[in-house]
């Protein structure tokens, strides 16, 4: 009962209560054979019971297989009883065990499961009980019956007293001794039977009867002797049966009388308690055997010596005071130490008895062998002792919460006397427990075995200690308590707090701080680059370096190294780090930490400045080429911005137009359409001496041919009708100045015989005048036609080619200087967003390419007009461009085809330059285009053309 109590209560044992020295003591207390294996079933503790089933000694079974030491368990079957454990607490069966000297022993075991794999064994000997010892000698001298029986697996034969008297035994036989003082009163034939018997008895299951003649020391008697054999699977286990006096022996009541004194002398003799009779002079009347044995001394010995000479520290005066006691008392109880005759100590516990035959007084004694029981308080003593001086604070309390036992360890915390402890009850202590939640503390600490929390401790004075407390579950004797171990926690708390503190100082571094354990794993990373990972900090533990900073392999850690990482910080985009690396051992360990400084906007604002360089160097290039070409040959006023080129071909072309500029030459400027001939003679212009003057531009191609001599030499009033006044011509106007013949190839034929006389003569007359003006003209001319094919064709004259032909420049198409494209564009969006009130800085790199591999059949008119759309249609800071797939070329010419806005806006833009830039009114360009005034201001607003640009 007591035991299952326990062995239920060590199902609850938690792992470290198992570990602890305390189990330990308490495994090897308990009385009942008991077993702690592993789920290999190798045997991690048996206590000495449990050991003495195997006849062996706890050590050597220590370590072996529980699998082999039960006869009939294989590792299979342990493997499934593990598993019947996972799902119920107890399991039961029958079995043998293997003993030392390769017996089977039948044994009950119980198994049960504790912690996450022990199994705790109890074992229960099959063996049929034996009867006790001083039950048997009373039922023999009762029945006048000897008993025996001899354990075969333990080689173990008790006779009882009577039954050894009826065998003639001598005195204190022992094991062995038994069988050959038996053969020697035997009769060789009587002993030859009794070994037959005794080999069938042991080879079957059988039961004997058997009556023997036994020659003893006090003559010879016939005796019956039966016996029967248990067994097991495998081989008998046990003989018992009883000796009595044949039938004829016990008819004779004298002779009975006789052997009933003598068996109860035997009795005392073999008794296994130390019985003395002494006198009040402390001389010794009666030893019995046991005393012999014990002391060394024979029984006349015996009879010379006095009590004096054997009880330590008894004398005269002892054993008077013993004697009054006595005669008062009569009985009484208590522990001396014997000395015997090899001077060995032997501490008993002695009941002594008070008798008196006439006047003569005997104090008769019954004495215990209490030394092993003294050994033990001793172990237990020292095991106080060392429990005095842990570390840690023990409390053994009662389940009512009061103080069973504490160390010397509490008391010096606390402050309590070790007699004001006895008198506490927990909730003295213990901020946390009161009488009202002590049952809910034990029964939790029932349920689990086991509790550990941090709690407050009151000490004497009242000051609160902060402790960490383990309390354990103990069953002891029947008996419950909570077995509570408590460690201070301030120091511990100081040092948490520093560390602690030491985590917050090395979060909030503004720096990053990576530790690596020897294998280059995440040891610890701190909150700035947690941050920059954007991760748990779970997660990141244990993970390999790569896993971090996936640019890094373990050989670049190199202790006093420093490193300029780039990693991808997923939305904060890519971060530079610059690392450095230092080793450090701690505690026999290698570990290496990398603190890290995020340099990303130093390395942005580096490359910045390396982009800014470049360009600087690039614009120094750029001017150092435009120095020489413009700078240097040109002069100051000419209007650089106006032109937006960084191609080095075009950049000749500007060189040309420096070094024709400020002669009077007449320059013939050719090039597609849109590629920016007029530009470039505004530029002749204005870098001549006659910027003062008008340029005066004259778009051959949009003068109707009835108006076009007029328009350039002017009219006199009434020359034609319509003439209502005298009206100065273009080249009139433009004296002094220049005179941008655009389109030149346009001009009719007899124009152009009126225009080579100019040229040739610098004079003419007005129409229907006969004045000749002399006027001083720089001409320019433009013309995207191949005007030597028109001359071959003969229409155009072949004189007046020449005479414009002085100095030709060729203007590039945009397609042969595609590095102007991102300069145009960028200068175009910056003149569009600035007239539409927008800021628009970007434009994406996929239109950029786009663009640079169109091929801009309109020039850059056309990318201007493509960039001004683009503008009206951009409502965030990226420009919104829409680039238009390639049309194809019209046929036989080398211009493409227009759209029908692209030639609607030509004309208008036509029909504008010609009128100067007028709308409306008569001379207006709704006239030459034969729309309402209102259509064509609505029209112009749609195609964002503006009559400004026009006026001239
Ligand atoms: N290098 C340049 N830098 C800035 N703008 C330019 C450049 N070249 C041309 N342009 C612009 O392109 C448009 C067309 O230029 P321009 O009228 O001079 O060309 P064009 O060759 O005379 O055309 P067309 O043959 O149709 O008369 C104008 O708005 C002009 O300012």
């Amino acid at each position: 009962m007591v035991f299952s109590t326990i062995f239920r209560s060590f199902t609850t044992v938690t792992q470290a209560a198992i570990l602890s020295a305390d189990f330990d003591v308490m495994f090897s207390r308990l009385s009942v054979p008991i077993m702690l294996v592993d789920d290999k079933s190798s045997l991690l503790n048996i206590n000495s019971s449990g050991a003495d089933l195997f006849r062996m000694q706890p050590e050597e079974l220590r370590g072996q297989f529980w699998a082999g030491l039960d006869a009939q368990l294989t590792l299979i079957q342990w493997r499934q009883r593990l598993q019947q454990l996972r799902s119920q607490p107890f399991l039961h069966y029958e079995t043998d065990i293997l003993t030392e000297n390769e017996f089977l022993r039948p044994v009950h075991v119980e198994l049960c499961r504790i912690g996450e794999n022990q199994v705790l064994i109890r074992l229960t000997d099959k063996l049929p009980d034996r009867l006790r010892e001083g039950q048997i000698e009373l039922l023999s001298e009762s029945t006048q019956t000897g008993f025996w029986f001899y354990n075969r697996v333990d080689r173990h034969w008790y006779v009882s007293p009577v039954a050894g008297k009826l065998l003639g035994l001598s005195e204190g036989f022992v094991n062995e001794e038994i069988i050959e003082s038996f053969q020697r009163n035997l009769n060789p034939t009587d002993w030859k039977k009794v070994q037959e018997v005794a080999t069938k008895t042991l080879e079957k299951n059988e039961t004997f009867d058997h009556l023997l003649r036994i020659e003893g020391e006090e003559g010879s008697a016939m005796v019956k002797i039966s016996g029967r054999s248990v067994r097991n699977a495998l081989h008998v286990t046990l003989v018992y049966g009883i000796v009595e006096l044949d039938n004829k022996y016990k008819e004779q009541p004298g002779e009975q009388q006789h052997i009933s004194g003598e068996l109860a002398m035997f009795s005392i003799d073999q008794a296994r308690d130390m019985i003395f009779w002494t006198g009040p002079d402390g001389s010794v009347s009666y030893v019995n055997q046991t005393v012999c044995n014990k002391l060394k001394y024979s029984q006349e010995e015996m009879k010379d010596i006095q009590v004096f000479d054997f009880v330590r520290d008894f004398g005269p005066d002892d054993i008077e005071a013993l004697y009054t006691n006595l005669r008062e008392i009569k009985s009484l109880e208590s522990e001396f130490t014997l000395i015997s005759r090899e001077g060995k100590e032997i501490e008993i516990s002695a009941v002594v008895n008070y008798l008196r035959f006439g006047d003569k007084e005997y104090a008769c004694s019954f004495c215990r062998d209490i030394s092993k029981r003294k050994a033990k308080d001793q172990r237990r003593k020292l095991s106080e002792f060392t429990i005095d001086r842990s570390v840690e604070m023990v409390v053994w309390s009662n389940p009512d919460g009061s103080v069973h036992f504490v160390n010397n360890t509490f008391l010096e915390v606390t402050g309590y006397t070790a007699k004001e402890a006895k008198e506490l009850n927990l909730e003295d202590v213990f901020t946390h427990i009161t009488a009202e939640n002590m049952p809910e503390m034990w029964k939790t600490l029932r349920g689990s075995g086991s509790l550990t929390k941090e709690v407050v401790m009151r000490r004497k004075d009242g000051s609160l200690l902060p402790v960490g407390a383990t309390l354990n579950h103990l069953v002891f004797e029947d008996r419950e308590f909570s077995c509570s171990l408590f460690r201070d926690l301030s120091m511990k708390k100081r040092r948490d707090t520093t560390i602690e503190l030491s985590h917050m100082a090395l979060d909030s571094a503004g720096d990053c701080i990576l530790w690596l354990d020897a294998e280059y794993r995440v040891n610890y990373l701190n909150q700035t680059l947690l941050n920059l990972l954007n991760n748990p900090k779970e997660e990141m533990i244990g993970q390999e370096l790569y896993r971090i900073f996936p640019s890094l392999s373990p050989s670049d850690i190199v202790p006093n190294s420093v490193l300029d990482i780039a990693f991808d910080a997923g939305a904060a985009g890519t971060r530079h780090l610059n690392l450095n690396c230092t080793g450090l051992e701690h505690d026999g360990e290698q570990y290496y930490m990398l603190v890290g400084r995020d340099i990303t906007r130093m390395s942005e604002r580096q490359e910045q400045l390396e982009e800014a360089y470049t360009e600087i160097r690039g614009l120094q290039d750029r001017l150092q080429e435009e120095n020489i070409s413009l700078r240097e040959e040109v002069n100051t006023k000419y209007n650089i911005n106006k032109i937006i080129t960084v191609s080095p071909k075009y950049q000749k072309v500007l060189r040309q137009i420096g070094r024709v500029a400020d002669t009077d030459a007449t320059v013939l400027i050719t090039g597609e359409t849109g590629t920016g001939k007029e530009l470039l003679a505004r530029a002749v212009h204005q870098l001549s001496d006659r910027v003062d003057y008008p340029m005066i531009k004259v778009n051959c191609a949009a003068l109707p041919e009835n108006l076009i001599e007029s328009e350039l030499f002017g009219h006199e009033k009434g020359a034609f009708t319509g003439a209502l006044a005298r009206k100065k011509g273009r080249f009139e106007v433009a004296d002094t100045g220049t005179l941008f013949l655009d389109e030149v190839g346009e001009c009719p034929l007899d124009l152009q015989t009126k225009l080579l006389r100019v040229l040739q003569e610098g004079e003419f007359e007005r129409v229907g005048g006969s004045e000749t003006i002399k006027v001083d003209v720089r001409l320019v001319a433009a013309t995207n036609r191949d005007l030597e094919e028109m001359v071959a064709d003969g229409r155009f004259r072949a004189d007046l080619y020449y005479r414009l032909n002085v100095f030709p420049i060729s203007n590039l198409p945009l397609r042969e200087r595609t590095e102007d494209i991102p300069v145009l564009v960028e200068h175009f969006v910056q003149k569009f967003s600035l007239k539409q009130g927008k800021t628009i800085s970007k434009i994406s790199k996929g239109d950029m390419e786009k663009l640079r591999n169109y091929p801009f059949p309109g020039n850059v008119r056309e990318l201007e007009n493509m960039i001004e759309r683009a503008v009206i249609l951009t409502d965030s800071e990226t420009l919104n461009i829409r680039i238009d797939p390639i049309r194809p070329q019209a046929a036989g010419g080398s211009q493409r085809l227009l759209t029908f806005e692209e030639m609607q806006r030509k004309h208008i833009i036509d029909a504008l330059k010609f009128t100067g830039g007028r709308v409306t009114g008569p001379e207006g360009a709704g006239v030459l285009l034969d729309m309402n005034d209102r259509t064509l201001v609505s029209k112009m607003r749609k195609l964002g053309i503006k009559k400004r640009e026009y006026l001239v």
